[in-house]
């Protein structure tokens, strides 16, 4: 009888601890029931790779019945074969059932696990992506969130692709995406071949797997997952809403972070997804074709409050007749944030020419197309830099002038900086200037058109000049990014850290944040400076003891800290999970002997893994299959020895500074201009100058 109504039970709702990463929080513990993952023929090693990613061990079981509550901490794997016999049967309080699914074995995926299952990770081979492993698993356990950071920007974008097979966006991704938050994929737009030369009128689950899958693997962009109908400009038949459910109830598993659903369909589907969301959040989405829709009548305050119901965010869209419908809107917009202060953010926007000014002034989650694209997904759909062009136009968004402040190295930033706001469309200028004498950085401040700056190397936190700084800058007592908050008179300057956010990306791009939690790690580095953001960083994913080489931790950062002071303190230690190593070039090969020291082979929480191929993503840190530790390099400039290389042979995940530059440019662009730009197009555009 339990079993019985285990096997009803809707999968459970969200942990209530899952406040992943975000912006200066620390990450949050997330889902903690066992992980189970169930493997196809001969891919166990996929339940070694899950267990690295979680930094847990793992042991093959011969079924759901033999995991007991002895197995916390452990990563179960349970072949396809073995686990369809009690997949229902499961205690799903005590364990949570990932369908790992190799698509080169054969789509679909066994229908019944996919469907008894709580999630699904599909995969390829070759090439294997462990990021895109490392991000689902981290985020349908909640222990990363995009949906808080996102939440909390000034303006979200996300761009709606509107190709037939993704495959053919892939080659252009980067460039598409630049200034998105999120991508949408139309699945109503797909097109599935048929043999007979064909295409299928509704694509089916197989293909709409394969194709979340290669976007996936290609973005580190959010999903938006959306099954338009044809009455909203869409493709999807309306005739069948229990389509819908599947459909999106598949997307959740798949780990898609946003499911649209329309709220046409029949309330009990649209509350059962609410219910059944896991981490991923749900867009309530309303389109008005009939022209007759209007923004200030009862019918558009109760939609949204029909929406709010089952939405996490809401989104409604319309056509209109006249350029004062846009005036209405935006009374309505102002409306529902006075009268709803704690409810969903609300995106809206009006379709076609006459509502372009809508679609500039909307600020949650707006719709844009890019000219890369075959078609717009909508009438009157603009691109980021036309938004940002008729925001400039209308006085919205002022030009600027943004600096980099430093050393002379900085200055290669100017041409990928301008290459960024011409893409974007952005009106501000990019200079780089040498710091030079005391004071200079506080004289560009005061320029009457400064509009914030990047600072290499970063201004102590106690500036007079600068009155706010976040908890980052304080804690880490570095500014590496001056940003200007509001206008005129009323602006002032807030210092911040990108620094340490371009760590901890990194550390956690192929290991989940419980990798780190309560293990050891090292830090080598000149002084304590230097090293304060790598500790801000750790510290963020809970990370153990710290022990430290070269410096002494002081103030808020101290506790935990404790250096070596001999050989033998180094031997008494535990594997340490990560080294990082904030040494000048000319000092960095001093790594290498702890490095060696600390190799693959003492490790005794990891077991030796056969490799997966790898992840293809010339990063130089190319093995794929990491090895369960983490070493970063944040020398910049000519080197003594190769500290990566060292690292490589001795079964290390090893990261350059290219890496972290990369990641700390994202986020400083996302203070300065409030613009996402992924972290794949800053590798891309700023080639091998940049760092
Ligand atoms: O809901 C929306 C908004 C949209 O319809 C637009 O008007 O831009 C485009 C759709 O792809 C998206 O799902």
């Amino acid at each position: 009888m339990a079993t019985k109504q285990l096997q009803d039970a809707p999968t459970p709702a969200r942990p209530k601890s899952t406040n992943g990463v975000i912006n200066g929080t620390k990450a949050g513990t997330g889902d903690t029931r066992i992980v189970v993952i169930i493997y196809g023929l001969a891919q166990e090693k996929i339940v070694s790779v899950f267990a690295d990613v979680l930094g847990k061990p793992y042991r093959l079981a011969p079924n759901f019945q033999s995991v007991g509550s002895e197995d916390h901490g452990t990563v179960i794997g349970i072949a396809t074969s073995d686990a369809k016999v009690d997949i229902g049967m499961r205690n799903k309080m005590l364990m949570v059932a990932i369908n790992a699914h190799c698509v080169d074995l054969g789509m679909p995926p066994d229908v019944d696990l996919s469907a008894a299952a709580d999630y699904e990770f599909l995969y390829t081979q070759q090439p294997f992506f462990r990021r895109d492993l490392s991000r689902f698993i981290a985020f349908t356990l909640g222990q990363i969130s995009h949906h808080e950071a996102l939440i909390t920007k000034p303006r979200t974008y996300f761009i709606s692709t509107t190709f037939p097979d993704v495959r053919t966006a892939l080659s252009n991704l980067d460039i598409l995406s630049v200034g998105s938050d999120a991508v949408e994929i139309r699945v109503d737009l797909l097109k599935e071949p048929l043999p007979d030369g064909t295409y299928s009128a509704v694509p089916s689950l197989s293909y709409v797997g394969e194709q979340v899958m290669l976007l996936r693997q290609r973005t580190e962009l959010p999903i938006i997952f959306t099954t338009r109908c044809t009455r909203e400009n869409g493709r999807f038949p309306m005739d069948n809403p229990a389509l819908y459910y599947e459909y999106l109830y598949r997307a959740i598993q798949w780990g898609c972070e946003y499911v649209d659903v329309e709220i046409w369909l029949p309330e009990d589907i649209r509350r059962r997804l609410y219910e059944q969301r896991g981490n991923s959040r749900i867009i309530s989405a309303f389109h008005d074709f009939s022209g007759t829709f209007k923004w200030p009548s009862p019918a558009a305050q109760s939609i949204f409050l029909e929406s709010k119901k089952y939405g996490d965010i809401v989104k409604m869209i319309t056509i209109i007749n006249s350029m004062s419908e846009n005036y209405e809107l935006e009374y309505f917009r102002s409306q529902i944030k006075a009268n709803y202060p704690d409810g969903p953010p609300l995106s809206a926007v009006n379709m076609g020419q006459l509502g372009q000014l809508s679609r500039a002034l909307n600020t949650v989650f707006s719709p844009i197309t890019h000219p890369l694209l075959p078609i717009v997904a909508a009438p009157g759909q603009m691109s980021a830099a036309e938004i940002n062009g008729a925001l400039s136009t209308m006085g919205q968004l002022p030009k600027k002038n943004i600096y980099a402040i430093g050393s002379f190295r900085s200055t290669p930033q100017a041409t990928f900086f301008e290459k960024c706001f011409n893409e974007l469309g952005l009106p501000h200028n990019f200079a780089s200037v040498d710091r030079g004498v005391k004071g200079t950085v506080e004289t560009f401040c005061l320029q009457p058109n400064f509009g914030g700056a990047y600072i290499n190397p970063p201004l102590p936190a106690s500036q007079p000049y600068i009155p706010h700084l976040s908890d980052a800058a304080r804690t880490i007592g570095a500014i590496d990014t001056i940003v200007v908050r509001g206008e005129g008179n009323s602006s002032s300057f807030v210092g911040d850290n990108a620094t340490w956010k371009g760590i901890r990306a990194t550390l956690t791009r192929d290991f989940a944040p419980s990798a780190y939690k309560d293990r050891a790690a090292i830090i080598l580095s000149s002084n304590g400076e230097d090293a304060a953001s790598v500790i801000f960083a750790l510290r963020s994913l809970n990370i153990g003891k710290i022990y430290t080489v070269g410096f002494k931790a002081q103030g808020p950062l101290a506790s935990g800290v404790e250096p070596f002071t001999s050989i033998e303190s180094v031997q008494r230690v535990d594997q340490p999970f990560a080294i990082i190593s904030a040494l000048p070039p000319d000092k960095s090969h001093l790594v290498q002997p702890l490095l060696r020291h600390f190799s693959n082979g003492k490790s005794s929480s990891h077991q030796h893994l056969p490799g997966l191929a790898t992840n293809g993503n010339g990063n130089g840190n190319g093995n794929g299959f990491a090895k369960g530790k983490v070493f970063i390099d944040l020398a910049n400039g000519p080197r003594k020895g190769d500290p990566l290389a060292v690292a490589e042979q001795s079964g290390w995940t090893a990261y350059g500074v290219a890496d972290t530059s990369a990641f700390t440019t994202v986020e400083t662009l996302r203070l300065l201009v409030g613009q996402n730009v992924p972290y794949s197009f800053v590798r891309l555009a700023s080639g091998r100058g940049l760092y």
